[in-house]
């Protein structure tokens, strides 16, 4: 296949990310925990590395979710009927999404406990 422009690469790889967005509700779901947790930590004013934690947790989750669309979306292809190494592809796959989910959620606490605990402690 002939070498595509950068502009079109970019082009592509954004296709894709509407793809995944506009089929997966997972994916919504994710991005929309991101916003929150962004507004989250600029309320809470989190510390510039407990920040790099949070956008590794995030970059992991929706990277993660990625690869998911893009394995279901190949094995629906390939191999439309019920298949045990179907079944294998997509259970992998969503379970590399789950594993990157409770990753975030530990981030999350260890990186909000105490804010939410000042901030819980001063309103009373
Ligand atoms: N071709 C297949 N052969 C065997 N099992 C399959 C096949 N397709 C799906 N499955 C099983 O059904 C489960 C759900 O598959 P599905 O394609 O609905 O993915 P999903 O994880 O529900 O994705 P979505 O986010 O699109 O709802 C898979 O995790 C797998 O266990």
């Amino acid at each position: 296949m002939r070498r595509q422009p950068w502009r079109m690469t970019f082009r592509y790889a954004a296709e894709g990310v509407m793809y995944a967005l506009r089929t997966q509700v997972n994916m919504r779901i994710h991005v929309a925990m991101a916003l929150f947790v962004i507004v989250a930590g600029l309320t809470l004013h989190i510390s510039r590395l407990d920040w790099l934690f949070v956008c590794v947790a995030i970059a992991i989750v929706i990277v993660a979710e990625l690869f998911n669309t893009a394995v279901e979306a190949a094995v629906d292809l390939i191999s439309p009927d019920i298949h045990p190494l179907a079944k294998a592809a997509k259970d992998t796959a969503a379970g590399a999404v789950l594993l990157a989910a409770v990753f975030a959620v530990i981030i999350g606490i260890f990186v909000f406990y105490r804010p939410m605990l000042t901030l819980i402690s001063s309103l009373f």
